[in-house]
């Protein structure tokens, strides 16, 4: 049998078993000279282009961030030189005391060099050897340097002291007092120590304290990561960092190449310790992934400030302005400070947290923007109840608040209307000339021609989880949120949910699944950040986790941008909410688009009726007792507008459903026997009809 064993240089090296054989076989390098095949050098050449270091620096890139960056190189050079004018009389003083030792070390270096000092040593070397020949050509040359070098101090020295005479006398006293300065200053700069530097270290204070790459290395020593430890031990490869750390806002930004196997997602899980090693506060460290790149490039943005307390640049719409909702509408910021907007049209929003982390505060600046669209159509129901959307109330088509069984209708039948304008406008785009819906999608051009009714449609539903796992209004407005979320885009309907328990019962899948833009603020748990974010991105590491209790309205946000960013919501308050609903609400009057109840019309009712009365219109007297989900079928023919998502559902969810809705009434389900369309007998899920004829009659009494 042949084994291989690695050599040196890379060789593995085919050995026989026995070790005084000789040894047979060949020898094979690891790295393998590279011919690059023609495809091969292609997509080579393509990889190093992405290594190239951008032209433009990144903070040149925009305006906003090269002001950034200058303003603060000004404000550092300035706090430098006050650092140093401020301390000048100790500098004076410092070059006074040292002065006397610098005119010694002048004097002593010029005798050296008068006398010819540095070739005494081979003079002596000369006379303690004998060498007479040597010796005496030696101190003729040195007698002769000697005379030239009194020459020139003798003239150099009958100058300066003309010079000094004259100055004296001719010269204004303040430039006595400067050529004084100058001397000792020149005096004692010489004869300062070279260990003890005459300026002191300006000491940089800490909220512009500079970022180094020794810092970054010995931050992420400290993380506990032993592939991270090994790659700065004595044999380590080390840490690289692919471009020099610099400015980037109002902070530093460091590129790096995390040791081979660790990934950016082992570093972000340790933020607080990342934070510790850097010694700045938690909420000025920010590392993130960078998703073009292998998952081991870092970029780790450091700010000056903590991001809760960095000044926020004011909401752009809060004086004045409105928009359009094709185009993007502010939202906040992200760390560096630079405003982040959000196009709404053609998507779909979930936003989603812990209690008290921001979501309604960010689902608000949302809609105040969609407020100042006056076009736009906005259905509003937010079902914790304590108003956070009221400002928004007189420029609603649909507006109802709180966690009650009205609000839950409410909002289920403005649903089951957008549900049906679904297919209206559908038809409505269909029945154009190709030119004018060239993408079979709403244009801005389509959705400003009332005619059409295809103006943008805005339905947010704040604490959605109230509506999703209601008993009697969850399946219902799953379904239509499930399509809305699907074809509403396209039609210029637009689904914001906001929710603080993203589960699979609170959300449903196919709804969580299909929303575009996902803002995730604090969160507990990589299941709920996954939920809201989208599947692996918490792997990825994209974590809303990292997030701590003071990083109110801070949010991962996914489908704004190309990458995942972190947000600052706008911070809006209620009486600025209403200063600019009342903008909205004038922009709409005079657009002549306020409708619905902003209008003081009626809000969308729900079909009524009764489940009870309608089971016993479906079934006749001799069916004693009857399967769950044969009623359910009759019941989605007698009634298609109210039961009719249920003869969609399969078997057993038609039963769970029909067993939840008899069972608010009291009506127990129970294995029934009877025969399926086959002909076939068994067991299933059913109920006795006396037990619905009784429960009707006890609530009519
Ligand atoms: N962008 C922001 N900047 C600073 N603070 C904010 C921001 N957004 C929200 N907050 C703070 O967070 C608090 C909670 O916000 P909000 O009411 O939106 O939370 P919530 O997640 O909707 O809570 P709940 O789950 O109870 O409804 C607010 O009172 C506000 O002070």
């Amino acid at each position: 049998m042949i084994a291989t064993e690695e050599m040196q240089d890379g060789m593995v090296i085919a050995l026989p078993d026995e070790a005084d054989d000789v040894l047979e076989g060949t020898v094979l390098l690891v790295d393998q000279p590279h011919a690059p095949e023609p495809m091969d050098l292609i997509a080579e050449l393509a990889a190093r282009r992405q290594e190239r270091s951008p032209l433009i620096p990144v903070w040149l890139k925009s305006r906003a961030d090269a002001l950034q960056v200058l303003k603060w190189q000004a404000e550092h050079t300035g706090y430098v030189l006050a650092y140093h004018v401020l301390r000048g009389p100790k500098y004076a003083v410092k070059l006074a005391a040292r002065s006397p030792a610098g005119a010694w070390r002048l004097l002593v270096e010029l005798l050296r060099w008068l006398f010819d000092m540095e070739g005494r040593p081979v003079r002596r070397a000369a006379a303690t050897k004998e060498e007479a020949t040597d010796y005496l050509a030696l101190s003729r040359q040195r007698d002769d340097r000697v005379k030239a070098r009194l020459w020139t101090v003798l003239v150099g020295a009958i100058t300066l002291l003309l010079v000094g005479i004259f100055v004296a006398v001719a010269a204004p006293t303040w430039a006595h007092w400067a050529i004084v300065g100058v001397l000792v200053s020149a005096a004692g700069l010489i004869g300062s120590p070279a260990d003890k530097p005459l300026l002191d270290r300006a000491v940089v204070p800490s909220h512009v304290r500079k970022l180094t790459s020794d810092q970054v290395v010995d931050a992420l020593g400290s993380l506990g990561i032993s592939a991270i430890n090994q790659a700065i031990g004595k044999n380590g490869r080390g840490i690289t960092f692919p471009a020099p750390i610099m400015r980037d806002g109002p902070g530093w930004r460091a590129e790096v190449d995390l040791p081979l196997g660790v990934t950016v997602s082992e570093v972000l899980d340790k933020r607080d310790k990342l934070a510790s090693g850097l010694r700045r506060a938690l909420g000025c460290v920010w590392p993130e992934p960078v998703s073009e790149e292998h998952p081991g490039r870092l970029v780790l943005w450091v700010g000056d400030q903590e991001m809760r307390n960095a000044r926020q640049p004011a909401w752009p719409l809060l004086k004045s302005g409105q928009v359009s909702l094709f185009d993007p509408i502010p939202y906040g910021s992200d760390q560096r400070g630079r405003p982040i907007k959000v196009l709404l049209m053609f998507a779909n929003v979930l936003i989603g947290s812990m209690p008290r982390y921001g979501k309604t505060f960010a689902l608000r600046v949302l809609l105040l923007a969609c407020a100042l669209d006056p076009l736009a159509e906005l259905r509003l129901f937010e079902l914790k109840g304590t108003g956070d959307l009221s400002a928004l109330e007189k420029v609603a088509h649909h507006y109802a608040k709180g966690a009650t069984d009205s609000a839950k209708a409410a909002c289920v039948a403005s649903l089951a209307e957008v549900y049906a304008e679904l297919d209206r406008r559908a038809e409505v785009i269909d029945g154009l000339p190709r030119h004018q819906a060239p993408e079979f999608k709403v244009t801005p051009e389509l959705a400003a021609r009332r005619d059409l009714g295809l103006h943008p449609t805005v339905v947010a539903i704040d604490e959605c989880q109230e509506l999703f796992s209601d008993d009697e209004y969850g399946q219902e407005a799953a379904k239509y949120a499930t399509a809305i979320i699907k074809r509403g885009p396209a039609l210029g309907i637009i689904l914001i949910l906001a929710t603080q328990r993203p589960d699979k019962d609170s959300l449903p899948k196919a709804i969580s699944a299909n929303a575009g833009i996902r803002i995730c603020l604090r969160v507990m748990g990589w299941q709920e950040n996954d939920m809201i974010l989208g599947t692996g991105m918490h792997q990825a590491g994209v974590k809303a986790t990292m997030f701590t209790l003071n990083d109110k309205g801070i949010s991962w946000a996914v489908g704004i941008a190309e990458d995942p960013l972190i947000v600052r919501s706008a911070y809006l308050d209620g009486p600025t909410s209403e200063l600019i609903a009342e903008r909205a609400y004038q922009l709409r009057l005079a657009a002549g688009t306020l409708s619905g109840q902003a209008i003081g019309q009626e809000p969308a009712k729900r079909a009524s009726y009764d489940l009870l009365a309608d089971v016993l219109t479906v079934t006749t007297a001799k069916e004693e007792k009857v399967w769950n989900s044969t009623i359910v079928d009759r019941l989605a023919e007698l009634r298609p507008d109210a039961y009719g998502q249920w003869a969609g559902l399969e078997d057993d969810a038609k039963t769970a459903t029909l067993t939840a809705r008899l069972k608010e009434y009291g009506v127990k389900t129970e294995d029934t026997w009877g025969r399926d369309t086959a002909g076939k007998g068994r067991n299933r899920k059913g109920f006795n009809r006396a037990d619905v004829a009784e429960a009707l009659a006890k609530r009519k009494i």
